[in-house]
Parts: structure tokens; sequence; C-alpha cells
């Protein structure tokens, strides 16, 4: 199967490449021009990435880009409530990959604090996010369950996260895998951003893609929140 093969909602836009490399290639270019022009029109420009396992190479690629990144903010979709030192840290992930050379001049907001508990973490991030400008460029990723940021099906709080109009920016939620502990931006946050990616690789991710299509119980599959326009989804086998 391919991403051709499915049936997408109008502007939900499918962008192919036929191996990883190429595929961070193409959507570190993507990137990099939104933020060029968000920094030509308003003279700053705000990108919200999402930590796990497959982004390492995207980053390398972004950080290399040519743009002005002493005018780019950059903050996380979702977060693992561990320090930065900590082998799990989506910002640790940033810091080693992306914030780099000139890409280390951007601005970082970090959602992870060291709290007393996960619900004064969440509080606090909420407050600092409330500082973040309009956003620009939002990659989100989507794991096996169609859970996207820290968005978990079952989680406590996740009917809370979704609600479209919700004011809240930032909540707790549980994980079903170590670690557990998550902050993540709420369904109302994400949907802020001007230019929204998903971005995925081989064909466990697209059979997960293909179940989330069929249904709109967003609580099952939160991804759903997500598959409506205007999305681009980047994906190769
Ligand atoms: O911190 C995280 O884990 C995430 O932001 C999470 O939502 C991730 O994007 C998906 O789990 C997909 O992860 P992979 O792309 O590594 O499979």
């Amino acid at each position: 199967m391919a991403i051709s093969d499915l049936k997408l909602p109008q502007g939900v836009t499918p962008h192919e490449y036929r191996t990883p490399v190429l595929l961070a290639e193409g959507l570190a270019n993507d990137v990099a021009e939104q933020l060029r022009t968000a920094i030509s029109a308003r003279g700053e420009a705000t990108l919200v990435v999402s930590g796990g396992r497959s982004p390492v190479a995207f980053f390398q690629n972004l950080a290399r880009q040519g743009l002005d990144w002493s005018k780019v903010t950059i903050t996380l979709a979702d977060e693992r409530w561990v320090p930065v030192e900590h082998a799990d840290s989506n910002a640790g992930l940033l810091k080693k990959y992306l914030l780099q050379g000139p890409a280390a001049k951007a601005r970082f907001l970090s959602l992870y604090s060291a709290a007393a508990n996960l619900d004064a973490a969440a509080e606090q991030a909420d407050r600092l996010l409330a500082e973040l400008p309009a956003i620009d460029v939002l990659v989100l990723g989507m794991g096996d369950d169609g859970h996207t940021a820290s968005l978990f099906p079952n989680s406590p709080n996740l009917a809370e996260a979704l609600k479209p109009d919700g004011t809240r920016r930032c909540w707790p939620m549980l994980a079903p895998s170590v670690p557990r502990q998550r902050l993540t931006m709420s369904r109302a946050l994400l949907a802020t951003a001007n230019y929204t990616v998903l971005s995925i690789a081989g064909d466990s991710k697209l059979n997960t893609l293909s179940e989330a299509l069929a249904s709109d119980d967003v609580a099952g599959m939160p991804i759903r929140a997500f598959l409506q326009p205007t999305l681009e989804i980047y994906w190769c086998p």
C-alpha cells in the first residue's frame, strides 16, 4: 500500500518520498520555506515540533537551512516529564539535533519544569504558552495507537484536551509506555497552526492512518482531530 491508495479528505495533501532520507530533506526544505515566509511577513516565526524516535534526520536537515534563526521561536507539541538530561527528553533531542550551529540562535521554550508534580508542571507550561506567538508551522507524528502529540487514547484529561474550543493550552497526560507522565499541547492550541504537517514512515503507520480515516471517533484515535483541512501528510515507505 502507498499513501496514494488512501482516500484522503479534501484539503489533506499527501507528499510521498521514496526513502526516509529524502523525506527528511524535503520536509526540512518546506518547513524552512514556511519559516522564511513568516519572517518576511511578520519579522518572526514560530515552529512547533514533535519528539519521539523518527524526527532526528529531519532536525539535522532543518538545522542546516539558511534562515535567520535568531527570529525563530521553537517549542514542542508534547514533552515527557523528565529533565533535559534524561534520554527520553524531547528537549534533549532538540538540543542534540536541531538547536545546533546557526539554529542554536533560535529561542527555545521548554514545556518541562521541575514542578512539584505533573499537574503543576502542566499549569506552568500552560502559563508559558500564553506567551507563544502565533504558530506558523506544526510538525506532528503519530503512534500506532493513533495518538498524536501526547494525546493518548484512554488517558485521564483526554476529553478536555481534545475539546475543539478549549481554552487551556497544556494538559498533563498519561502514556501507556514509559515514561508515562507527559505534557501535551491541547487540540485547540495545535489547531491554530498555519501550516500543519503529519510526518510518518512505513507501512504500519499507513495502516494506522487508514484505520483513522475510517471513523470520526476522535477519543479512540486522537490523530483524527487533525485529519481535516488543511493538513500536509509526509510519508515514505
Ligand atoms: O514525544 C513523543 O513521543 C511524541 O511527540 C509522539 O507523539 C510521537 O510523535 C509519536 O509517538 C510518533 O513517534 P515516532 O515518530 O518516533 O514513531
